[in-house]
């Protein structure tokens, strides 16, 4: 607490009688000298005490506006879950309570369903969220409905039936598990090398038992959402719950759960928290209801063996690159919409591109469609496929690579 300066003393004016009128002029003098000083010693303490004011001021300001916003009550966050004329159903998050509330027009013609909101008490709408800033809706990809099919996928026949038995059937018919007494598989874990269907695969049994898709990568997570990984994973699990009947897809899930290193760095302290966080989602994952989780990796050799624990991703399907019958059956999945000639040789192809993944065939038709359509013609032929080849050949030793989304990427 600052001292307030004490007042400086009051010049005193002595006059003799006996002075003469020389020495009461210079007493006068004297006398009006200290008056001066005195003044400014005055002035000065006013200036100080009215900064001092000033800054009292702004404190008090403060204070007041923290007191204000103690006084305000906090808004919770809900999705917007249906919105009709003047009305909005949203679902407030963490209780998953849901509520019919009035909006005005203007505000009812801005919402649609799955906008996150800010709700008062009297749950009405106070802000709507913006999605820009919502990590939550960046790092999850949510498909209502995807329109892959299981006829869109080849050479994997044998993984379909797989994942339709482990994650189709116990949506479908839950009873049936029931009846026979077992346990359905927890979660399915795709691995094998990249662009191979795995995405595909997953988006699929989505499709066809009619549940929301919802994606996440866990390369994500790990580069571009530090610090948050565990409560996305949370949000995660909550999303699927309040969506189902749900498939949660983690995709490159050995970015959040490789082994442990001996390194101790913070980044994966981080890493840790989130795959722990991915764990105990899972250990309480009975409760769920229609939730399935599918995972994918290409890296399998690095997972840490607690994800693979009864209860957690217990059905393990390898997808491998596709053999012979399996290139035959994508190029012509592929090539379905092309205008095709009749020398058109698949068994030819096939044997030409060994090695090659799902995305890279893939690749391939687009690409003889291209050289085609860049001689003038809408008939792709096997020159053009045989060109294309050689494009791809080329790219690829050219440093480039063919990434599972079936873009080439350049190595730099
Ligand atoms: N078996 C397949 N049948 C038909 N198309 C395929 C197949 N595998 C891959 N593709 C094509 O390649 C694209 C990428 O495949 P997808 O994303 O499913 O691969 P992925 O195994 O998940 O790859 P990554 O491990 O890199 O994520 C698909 O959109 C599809 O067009």
């Amino acid at each position: 607490m600052a001292h307030s300066p004490s007042l400086p003393d009051r010049p005193r004016l002595e006059l003799d009688p006996e002075m003469s009128d020389e020495e009461r002029l210079a007493a006068l003098e004297e006398h009006y000298a200290d008056i001066l000083t005195v003044n400014e010693e005055l002035t000065e303490q006013l200036d100080a005490a009215d900064s001092r004011r000033e800054e009292l001021r702004e404190k008090a300001e403060t204070l007041e506006r923290e007191n204000e916003a103690l006084k305000t009550s906090s808004l919770y966050i809900a999705t917007v879950e249906e919105v009709t004329d003047g009305e909005v159903v949203v679902k407030q998050h963490g209780n998953n309570q849901e509520v019919l509330t009035e909006v005005s027009p203007s505000l009812s013609e801005e919402l649609s369903a799955g906008d996150r909101v800010a709700v008062n008490d009297s749950f009405s709408i106070q802000t709507v969220l913006d999605q820009e800033t919502d990590a939550r809706a960046q790092a999850m990809e949510v498909d209502e409905s995807p329109e892959v099919a299981y006829d869109d996928i080849g050479g994997i026949d044998e993984q379909i039936r797989e994942v339709r038995e482990a994650v189709e059937q116990p949506l479908v018919e839950p009873e049936r598990f029931e009846e026979a007494g077992i346990d359905p598989p927890s979660g399915v874990l795709l691995h094998g090398p990249p662009g191979t269907g795995k995405t595909m695969l997953a988006k699929a049994v989505a499709n066809e038992t009619d549940a929301t898709f919802i994606k996440m990568a866990g390369s994500e997570l790990v580069r571009k959402f530090i610090g948050e990984g565990s409560r996305l994973v949370r949000d995660l699990f909550e999303l699927a719950t309040e969506r189902e009947p749900s498939i949660i897809f983690i995709d490159e899930i050995d970015a959040i759960a490789a082994k442990r290193t001996e390194s101790k760095t913070s980044g994966d302290a981080e890493v840790q928290r989130t795959m722990m966080q991915l764990l105990s989602e899972m250990d309480g994952f009975e409760t769920r209801g229609e939730v399935r989780i599918i995972a994918a990796t290409n890296r399998f050799d690095m997972l840490d063996r607690a994800i693979l624990r009864p209860g957690r991703f217990d059905r393990l399907i390898e997808v491998p690159e596709p053999n012979f019958d399996g290139r035959e059956q994508i190029l012509q999945i592929h090539t379905r919409d092309m205008n095709l000639s009749d020398d058109l040789d698949f068994t030819a192809l096939a044997s030409q591109t060994d090695g090659k993944s799902g995305a890279e065939l893939e690749s391939l038709a687009t690409e003889a469609g291209m050289f085609a359509i860049r001689d003038g013609r809408t008939e792709v032929r096997m020159e053009d496929f045989e060109e294309a080849m050689e494009k791809l050949e080329e790219d690829g030793d050219a440093g480039d690579t063919i990434t599972s989304t079936g873009y080439v990427d350049y190595a730099y």
